[in-house]
């Protein structure tokens, strides 16, 4: 079986973060692993209170799984220090694994800050190398470039300017813009744009990890960039498409075993 390997924030709530990411594993029939960078007290309406583990401890976590187990794909989310990336990049460089995904996370839906200001430099210069792709939404594209994003052009634009940092692909997402859901995918030579019908709900807790897990989960079964991320749109819409209605904000993904029974494969080594 592929194993797949999230480096996150824990979302005591279930619906983004390590849980979420962990679900969408399952859901896509590889075997799912956690290093847990920070532990955030948060639920469908606020974040109460985020705790850092230590980066001695985030080193041993990293150090637990790649002694024992080699990971098909890795994912990143919530960073929120540059003690954390650093100790995250440091690790990274040692073992060199494959498949890197980086979703760079930098505030939950209901705008409060996971990622402290003094992170964008380093996760420029010492985590975004580090991608075989990148997933950031729009507001996290305008802070990596420095340039508002109204269109699909000033998308492009933003894609090409986080492709100068190092980071082998990019897609960034449309899930803030209005209309269609439509992310764009640049490898650095050709665009590639995904577009979805946007859905009408508020149940959108957790799409961003969800998304990036997916595509994860599908490089870790050796799916192509282009052929992972059109896959993992379709997941998360589907996700989004039977959220649920749990909690008193917005609820989360739903990760939906049955309608992707049947159409997951099974690796036997
Ligand atoms: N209402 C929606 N309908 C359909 N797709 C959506 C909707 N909201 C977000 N998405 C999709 O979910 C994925 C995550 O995007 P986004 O919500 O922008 O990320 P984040 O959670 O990081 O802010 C993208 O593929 C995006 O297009
Ligand atoms: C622990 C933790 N990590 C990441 C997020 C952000 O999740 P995301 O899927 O990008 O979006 P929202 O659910 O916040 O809209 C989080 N909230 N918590």
């Amino acid at each position: 079986m592929k194993k797949v390997l999230s480096i996150a924030g824990s979302d005591c709530s279930g619906g983004a973060g390590i849980q979420a990411d962990l679900k969408t594993f399952s859901a896509l029939g590889v075997f799912g692993m956690s290093v847990i960078v920070s532990v955030v007290a948060e639920n469908t309406c606020r974040v109460l209170a985020i705790e850092d583990i230590s980066p001695a401890m985030i080193r041993r976590q990293l150090d637990a799984v790649f002694e024992d187990i080699t990971p098909d794909a890795v994912k990143i989310g919530m960073l929120s220090t540059p003690a954390c990336m650093q100790a995250v990049s440091e690790k990274l460089l040692v073992y060199q694994p494959k498949n890197v995904v980086i979703d760079p996370v930098m505030t939950a839906k209901n705008g409060c800050p996971l990622m402290n200001a003094e992170s964008v430099k380093p996760l420029l210069t010492e985590i975004v190398p580090l991608a075989d792709v990148v997933t950031p939404n729009i507001p996290e594209a305008e802070i990596m470039t420095g340039m508002k994003i109204h269109s699909l052009s000033d998308m492009a634009e933003a894609a090409k300017r986080i492709m100068t940092l190092g980071c082998r692909s990019v897609v960034i997402k449309g899930g803030h813009a209005n209309g269609d859901a439509v992310d764009l995918f640049y490898d650095g030579k050709q665009f590639y744009p995904f577009k979805a019908k946007r859905i009408n709900t508020k149940n959108t807790h957790g799409t961003g990890c969800t998304f990036s897990s997916a595509i994860a989960a599908q490089l870790a079964k050796d799916k192509e960039l282009i052929d992972a991320v059109s896959d993992a749109k379709a997941y998360v819409t589907t996700a989004i498409e039977h959220s649920l209605n749990i909690g008193k904000g917005n609820g989360p993904t739903h990760h939906f075993y049955d309608l992707y029974r049947g159409k997951v494969t099974y690796d036997e080594d």
